[in-house]
């Protein structure tokens, strides 16, 4: 597939309900918007009847099945916004490694890097299109498919949660095999981390090509760095991708907001606010009015709901989701978890927090 094979995304349907771009902006809402981070996901269960069986990733190379699972929640829901179902390792796999997801382990991956020689095998120059178009395809199907509901957001893994999985193999409590190459291969690393994001630019660029209206970087793995680590080996290169993508979007007369989601990485809200994203993602281990301070109004914020509050009876979620946002306040604020959803999460529950977002920002807005 070649970037003219794309069904070139001019006639799709008018976007109806935008509340959750103009929170991205800092714009004025009728209601603060709402989606929840894995929202495609085994807590449906008819997600788990369409997964039942098959492979993950063959499923991630279906655009038709992909446009079913992001439709999924949306069905069940009034969300914001819609998330395209695929997976932050589709990208190491477009750089030439083999991931598989085992049921019960995660993501593994069959030969891991473990010496700097290892990069010589890497395919550092990426035909996104040819290597990934299949997540294209599902991203301008679904948008189709949206008929102008809500906004699609297209995403991808940070340069550093990826290296840390193209080490480690999989998931790992310490990350120290991963963190053995910053200290003592710090060239090596920055050599990777480099390479990742010049793939990670255009598979960015190549979804909004396709039809994403927003875009969330995820470094998932921010928190098992220590602040001076994540200076000098995440945040550069969260600022360089946002610049460059913007840039380039600007040229073609686009602008997509882009939200960068840091899990566990306070020490570094600060500078996260300052690195080119419209949005800044947080974890339920910050508490909202310290975040707003500490950013300063520079962006606006999304979060961050412990996911396990969603055990709560349904007034309970009410009473947290009031105090969370009275905490933000309803100007420049994009509620959800702090992290994904759980497979054993009921429903019932995730729409109990919808319907409280919805019904308490209302109420807070009108009041105003
Ligand atoms: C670290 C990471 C991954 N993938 C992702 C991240 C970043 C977000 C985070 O921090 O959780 C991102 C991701 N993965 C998936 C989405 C889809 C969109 C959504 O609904 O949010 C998104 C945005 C589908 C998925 N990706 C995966 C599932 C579950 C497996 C399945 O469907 O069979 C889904 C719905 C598998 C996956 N994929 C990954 C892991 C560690 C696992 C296994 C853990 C588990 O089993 O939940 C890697």
């Amino acid at each position: 597939m070649s970037k003219n094979d794309l069904i070139i995304p001019m006639d799709f349907p008018k976007l109806k309900n935008d509340t959750f771009l103009r929170a991205a902006r800092g714009e004025e809402t009728e209601h603060v918007p709402v989606w929840c981070m894995r929202q495609a996901g085994r807590y449906l269960p008819e997600f788990r009847e369409w997964r039942e069986g098959k492979d993950f990733f063959d499923t991630c190379r279906s655009p038709e099945v992909c446009c079913e699972l992001t439709l999924q929640p949306l069905r069940r829901f009034p969300l914001d916004a819609a998330i395209i179902f695929s997976d932050i390792l589709v990208v190491p796999q477009a750089m030439g490694m083999k991931v598989q997801m085992l049921t019960g382990k995660g993501p593994t991956f069959t030969e891991p890097l473990k010496e700097p020689e290892d990069l010589e095998w890497l395919q550092a120059k990426v035909d996104v299109y040819k290597e990934l178009g299949y997540v294209f395809k599902a991203i301008t199907l679904t948008r189709h498919k949206l008929e102008g509901k809500v906004p699609l957001i297209g995403f991808t893994g940070a340069p550093w949660t990826l290296m840390s999985y193209m080490i480690e193999g999989g998931g790992s409590v310490t990350q120290s095999k991963a963190k053995r190459w910053l200290y003592r291969y710090p060239e090596a690393s920055h050599m990777l981390l480099k390479m990742l994001a010049d793939v990670i630019v255009e598979y960015l660029l190549g979804q909004v090509t396709a039809g994403a209206q927003a875009l969330q970087v995820f470094e998932s793995h921010a928190g098992i760095l220590g602040p001076a680590e994540f200076k000098e080996f995440s945040l550069p290169y969260l600022r360089d991708i946002a610049r460059r993508v913007k840039d380039r979007l600007k040229e073609a007369g686009q602008d997509v907001p882009m939200i960068v989601f840091a899990k566990d990485a306070h020490y570094g809200l600060e500078d996260l606010s300052q690195s080119n994203y419209e949005v800044v993602g947080l974890d339920w281990t910050i508490d909202p009015q310290s975040a707003r301070e500490r950013t300063g109004g520079k962006v606006s914020l999304q979060g961050n709901m412990d996911p396990c509050a969603l055990y709560a009876p349904k007034e309970r979620i009410s009473d947290i989701v009031k105090k969370m946002v009275a905490g933000f306040g309803t100007r420049g604020y994009i509620a959800n978890l702090g992290h994904g959803l759980y497979p054993d999460m009921e429903p019932e529950n995730v729409g109990a927090f919808v319907e409280a977002v919805h019904q308490h920002s209302k109420l807070m807005i009108k009041q105003m």
